[in-house]
């Protein structure tokens, strides 16, 4: 009798606190509405003042979804100028709980009620998120659980993400993973500082251990080589790039790598790498591709260097994917002038960190988006195919990203003193390509094994 009023007492609570939750998702609009008329987003038509107009209100998993028609004269940037109002309007009400039946039903009544109770409500207490879209008329989707604003790289993620996937990272209820052998290119893109190039030290990471053998990279850092010089001794890094002109390098011989496996697949008459029975993929990382744009090149001779990069960028993203052959291109600067055209068709993924204004973000996803993420490191938008989902990318720190390529690192063979850097990189690398005329005088290549 006792158990059944206590819990009588307790299914009450969590239902009032779970219509307090509903009906709060039942406000939001008013809400909504009422927080764009108090803050501006108005317009005046003779004696009337228009603001949006609800036309249609939908259900998801993850929240709400509003679409609301905009009066003429109001732009979906005015709207993105009050995202923090609307956003912060629709939680002035400090306890807002997500409690579901299935999470009534875990409560065990034969332990302390009151301690889970206090367990749950702490658990279940929830912030909302907004995102604003614009596709002819206003979207504000309202998320009613928050986004992990931080996650930590760990070493399960080797383990979910097997073969040629690296992770992307945790949306609000999953986690998801990106594999490079079906959609093989990808444009990364963003403002300074919101991780790009950790993530492309993540990917590299993972295919250098869960690849070992049969992944090739030709990474090109034109940020002086601050992102990628602790993987340039690598036994899988056949060649390595930090000035244009080593950058052409890079390019031509891939080109060229290329060129010779298509002749050899016509030869044998097969059409891509999978009937070659060839396991081996190339991935050329370029951080940043702006470097390497001719656009604003005032300088005859690198203008030439840049045109011809651009060129061999072009055929790689066209031309390689059947050789096995995948690029990655990232930008802080998405222009149309920057980022080539051939690399945007062909990058059927894309990885928009925030940009800086709705015209970036069309460069990098054809969409907007990109320009509302909420100002957190490693927040992005992942696009395979045309789909796009928000997510928090993992973070690898440099100790762990250290250690997991140090078993890598092969003592390489070193040029005659007096060289320059450059050359001395690139005809170790060449030497390392089979490539002829190169005037090292030491030839030492020592593998450290884990
Ligand atoms: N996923 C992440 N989670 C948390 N912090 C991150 C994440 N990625 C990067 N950071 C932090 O942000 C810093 C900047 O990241 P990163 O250098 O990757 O940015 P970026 O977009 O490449 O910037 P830039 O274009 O200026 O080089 C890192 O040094 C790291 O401290």
């Amino acid at each position: 009798m006792f158990f059944e009023i206590g819990s009588s007492v307790v299914m009450a609570g969590v239902a009032g606190y779970t219509f307090l939750y509903q009906s709060g998702n039942a406000n939001d609009n008013s809400k909504i509405q009422r927080i764009a008329a108090n803050s501006g987003l108005t317009v005046k038509e003779g004696k009337k003042t228009r603001t949006i107009q609800l036309l249609r209100k939908t259900k998801y998993d993850w929240g709400f979804e509003y679409v609301y028609r905009v009066p003429l004269g109001l732009s979906f940037s005015d709207f993105q100028n009050k995202r923090d109002q609307l956003q912060d309007g629709l939680n002035n009400k400090s306890s807002l709980l997500n409690i579901t039946l299935d999470d009534v039903l875990t409560i065990d009544f034969k332990k302390d009620l009151l301690q889970q109770l206090k367990d749950l409500f702490k658990e279940k207490k929830s912030q909302k998120e907004i995102e604003l879209f614009y596709d002819g008329a206003l979207k504000i989707r309202v998320y009613s659980k928050l986004m992990p604003e931080a996650i930590e790289w760990d070493e399960t993620l080797l383990e979910k993400c097997k073969g040629w996937k690296v992770p992307i990272g945790e949306t609000r209820d999953t986690f998801i993973s990106h594999d490079f052998e079906k959609t093989p290119h990808m444009l990364v893109g963003g403002s300074t500082g919101g991780g790009k190039s950790s993530f492309l030290d993540m990917v590299i990471c993972h295919l250098l251990n869960n690849q070992t053998e049969n992944v090739k990279f030709h990474l090109i850092d034109l940020k002086g080589g601050v992102e990628f010089f602790r993987f340039k001794d690598c036994k899988q890094v056949v060649s390595y790039a930090e000035e244009p002109d080593e950058a052409l390098q890079c390019l031509e011989s891939a080109t060229n790598k290329i060129k010779e496996l298509q002749e050899t697949f016509r030869k044998r008459g097969v059409r891509n790498c999978k009937e070659a029975g060839i396991k081996e993929r190339h991935f050329i990382i370029i951080d940043e591709i702006a470097e390497i744009s001719s656009a604003d090149e005032p300088d005859k001779e690198v203008k030439k260097i840049k045109e011809q990069c651009e060129y061999h960028i072009s055929q790689i993203a066209r031309i390689g994917r059947s050789q096995g052959f995948r690029i990655i291109t990232a930008t802080q600067h998405p222009t149309q002038d920057y980022v080539p055209k051939s690399v945007k068709r062909n990058s059927d993924a894309r990885l928009c960190f925030r940009v800086r204004d709705a015209v970036a973000s069309k460069v990098v996803l054809d969409t907007t988006g990109g320009e509302s993420l909420p100002k957190v490191v490693g927040r992005a938008i992942y696009q395979d195919k045309g789909e796009n989902t928000t997510v928090q990318l993992p973070y690898l720190e440099t100790g762990t990203m250290d250690k997991m390529t140090h078993p890598h690192i092969v003592i390489r063979a070193r040029k005659e003193e007096g060289s320059t850097k450059e050359s001395d990189k690139t005809n170790g690398q060449n030497r390392k390509e089979g490539a002829t005329g190169g005037t090292d005088t030491l030839v030492i290549e020592e593998t450290e094994l884990s």
